[in-house]
């Protein structure tokens, strides 16, 4: 399957004929956590943006037989030697996206069993395409979730039976379900699209299963910038530890959690009276309460030198998601970009301007 195109078009079906069962297509996209993160793990707030600049996609062909296919790159199987695995595995771990697509149908097919929703018998076969940089904290994972769950939607056609507040809730589940921790924000943001405040207070998340999502004017965002190196790391790994100190009542770890999710609520008002000063330094402050959290050898030496370059640029900057790539703010403009885009190209990460995705949600998906 081929990713190209700049165009945030969600949904492509495909007839062959006019008997011909449909082949459905759905994009998710990478998202940035602007604030707040990663306390959304922990009943916090965050603002995140879906963003156009990367994006997973999912193809569902209706088939005799229900067929998971590997990616040809992603989920490698065949090696030219046994240095090219161990070098694979050294770099990119055991696993590619296949698991996803087996979770997401699992944790789907569970939920509507339970809620009632029947499905049809009909098979299919799916298969994915990413150009999310692999584990940099982009949610790469979870695009491929929320584009297999919009596949799944839309193919039993039961869009209306399952509310838009709760799908992110189940794909999340699918990441559960394999031991990756991980919170709701990736998911929010991708199935809501556009900019977002959310409010994950405990009270909510028990009585409703989910928190409280306000979709913003994506015109309150400045300029932004993403910052990023090829440098995978395990969101479920850089996550663990500090979830056990928060599950063992640590109180550097709560207090800093609240912290963090306080900075999602100033930056709303921050992002509503324009006050972009605020902004930058309430986004260093994110990245600094993360360092001391999860220290400097889970963040990885790379991971920290680009947000420190970039704040040697006088940019603020912080991590998007739990390392890997970075999102940069300069509040003296335009010159300061340009001294940004040389310091990153002089220290060998990639840059370019963020373009958000406007909200993707659709008439069914508001009516419920
Ligand atoms: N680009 C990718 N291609 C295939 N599978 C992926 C990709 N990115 C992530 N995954 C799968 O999702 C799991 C969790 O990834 P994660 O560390 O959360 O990355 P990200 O920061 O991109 O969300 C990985 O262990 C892998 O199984
Ligand atoms: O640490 C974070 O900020 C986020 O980490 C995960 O996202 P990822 O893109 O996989 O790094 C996690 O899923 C998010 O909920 C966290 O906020
Ligand atoms: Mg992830």
């Amino acid at each position: 399957m081929e990713l190209n195109g700049s165009s945030p078009s969600l949904t492509k079906i495909e007839r062959n004929g006019s008997s011909a069962p449909a082949i459905i297509e759905h994009k998710a996209f990478a998202r940035i956590g602007l604030l707040g993160n990663p306390s959304d793990v922990y009943y916090g707030r965050t603002i995140s943006l879906n963003i156009e600049n990367f994006w997973a996609s999912v193809r569902l062909e209706p088939s005799s037989d229900l067929l998971i296919r590997p990616h040809p790159t992603h989920d490698l199987v065949k090696f030219a030697s046994l240095d090219h695995l161990v070098n694979r595995l050294k770099n990119e771990g055991y696993y590619g996206g296949v698991r996803l697509l087996m979770a997401t149908c699992k944790v789907f097919t569970n939920y509507c069993k339970e809620q009632g929703i029947h499905l049809h018998n009909s098979n299919f076969s799916l298969s994915y395409d990413t150009n999310i940089p692999r584990q940099t904290g982009l949610s790469g994972s979870s695009a491929i979730v929320c584009a297999t769950f919009s596949c799944l939607l839309d193919f039993y056609k039961v869009r209306d039976k399952i509310a838009v507040e709760i799908r992110p809730q189940l794909i999340l589940n699918a990441e559960k379900e394999l031991g990756i921790v991980a919170g709701l924000q990736d998911r929010v943001a991708q199935v809501y699209g556009g900019l977002l405040y959310m409010d994950f207070n405990k009270e909510s998340m028990e009585k409703y299963g989910h928190g409280n999502y306000t979709q913003l004017d994506t015109g309150l965002l400045p300029p932004l910038h993403l910052i990023y190196a090829e440098n995978p790391s395990d969101s479920g790994k850089v996550h663990s530890a500090v979830r056990q100190r928060w599950l063992d009542g640590d109180t550097f770890i709560i207090s800093s959690m609240e912290e963090v999710a306080s900075l999602a609520l100033q930056g709303k008002r921050a992002l509503l009276e324009k006050d972009y000063a605020k902004l930058a330094t309430l986004m260093n402050q994110n990245f600094d309460l993360r360092r001391q959290m999860f220290g400097d050898a889970s963040l990885g030496a790379l991971n920290i030198e680009m947000v420190e370059v970039a704040r040697r640029a006088g940019a603020a900057a912080k991590f998007t998601g739990s390392g890997g790539a970075v999102v940069a703010f300069c509040p003296d403009g335009q010159s300061q970009v340009e001294v940004l885009n040389n310091a990153c190209k002089k220290a060998g990460f990639a840059i370019e301007p963020v373009r958000v995705v406007p909200s993707l949600l659709n008439e069914i998906d508001i009516r419920n």
